[in-house]
């Protein structure tokens, strides 16, 4: 297993890699053959955790726990910087990013699965880019997670749909800083603006990955109905661990069934070539430290 020297090949899509983060309640997956545990630094500091390669259907997979294997990370303390920096050093191309998330809407109930196609963001202490310190660019948000990688998501879910668990295909996912969960109002106002369901973490890593030129995508798993709904008891961490556990079996499921179909498509995605026309700065007058530390990205572009 070649995990050294991966920046040189980047740009080779059959050596690429599909990542995956686990959010709560996701702490490893099971069935990875000849695991390399890799404790890497990078030039945004540590990533969350050690990652882990290993083999699954013929592809090999890079997993990461974003609030590290203990839970010892809030949303907020999550190096997200580093998370999709190392992801991209070890040549993730596709990353499909696990969480568990409240439901805004009445027919979206608790462990059904979400495939969100929109974001909105209400936190307020996170890193938006790795493009700052003399170097500016601007991608597409447009499209913040990626319709190719979700739409083989969706595929391989609905095969494995049982009566009682649901798919919803598209919807907004509602960012907060948390780690305290809403406020009723907040609930209510998020219902009112659209939004299906609400979590931590998933837009930060997005906007990251797509300037990374990661194909993203998310395997939102519902929990709770947040505090909207007067008929349910309002959201609980009891309540989000009780239907973790649950959810989480199932997300193992369908990574598998995911890695098996990225490993024979190796599907091109418009993610791959997203910092196309969006740097504005001039290789020149890029600062060498920000240029060092941003080449992973921008080496396609300035050679
Ligand atoms: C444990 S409930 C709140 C927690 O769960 C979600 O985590 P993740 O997105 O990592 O699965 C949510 O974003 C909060 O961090
Ligand atoms: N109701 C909720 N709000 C924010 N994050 C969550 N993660 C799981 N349930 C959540």
């Amino acid at each position: 297993m070649n995990i050294s020297g991966t920046q040189s090949d980047a740009y080779d899509f059959k050596q690429a890699r599909l990542g995956i983060i686990g959010g709560s309640g996701l702490y490893r997956i099971e069935n990875l053959k000849d695991i390399v545990e890799l404790s890497l630094d990078t030039p945004y500091g540590k990533p969350s955790n050690k990652l882990l390669i290993g083999n699954l259907f013929g592809i090999e997979i890079v997993f990461l726990a974003r609030h590290g294997e203990k839970h010892t990370l809030n949303p907020s303390e999550i190096p997200y910087k580093a998370n999709i920096w190392a992801m991209r050093s070890l040549n993730v191309r596709w990353l499909i990013s696990a969480s568990a998330v409240g439901s805004l809407k009445e027919n979206i109930k608790p462990c059904d699965i979400v495939i969100p196609d929109q974001f909105i963001d209400r936190t307020h202490q996170r890193p938006l880019t790795f493009f700052n310190n003399g170097v500016v660019a601007h991608i597409s948000m447009a499209n913040p997670f990626c319709d190719i990688l979700s739409q083989i998501l969706s595929k391989e879910i609905e095969k494995l749909l049982t009566k009682d668990k649901k798919m919803h295909i598209g919807g907004t996912y509602l960012a907060m800083e948390g780690p305290a969960f809403s406020t009723r109002a907040e609930s209510n106002l998020y219902r009112d603006w659209g939004c299906s369901i609400i979590g931590m973490t998933n837009h930060t890593e997005a906007r990251l990955a797509k300037e990374a030129e990661i194909a993203y995508s998310s395997l939102s798993m519902v929990t709770d109905y947040d505090c909207w709904n007067q008929n349910c008891e309002n959201v609980s961490v009891e309540m989000v661990i009780e239907n973790l556990q649950e959810n989480a079996n199932f997300a193992k499921s369908i990574i598998s069934a995911v890695a098996k179909r990225v490993s024979s498509l190796r599907p091109p995605s418009s993610f791959h070539s997203a910092l196309k026309d969006a740097l504005v700065t001039p290789e020149e007058h890029v600062p060498e430290k920000t240029k060092s530390k941003i080449k992973l990205f921008t080496d396609k572009y300035w050679h």
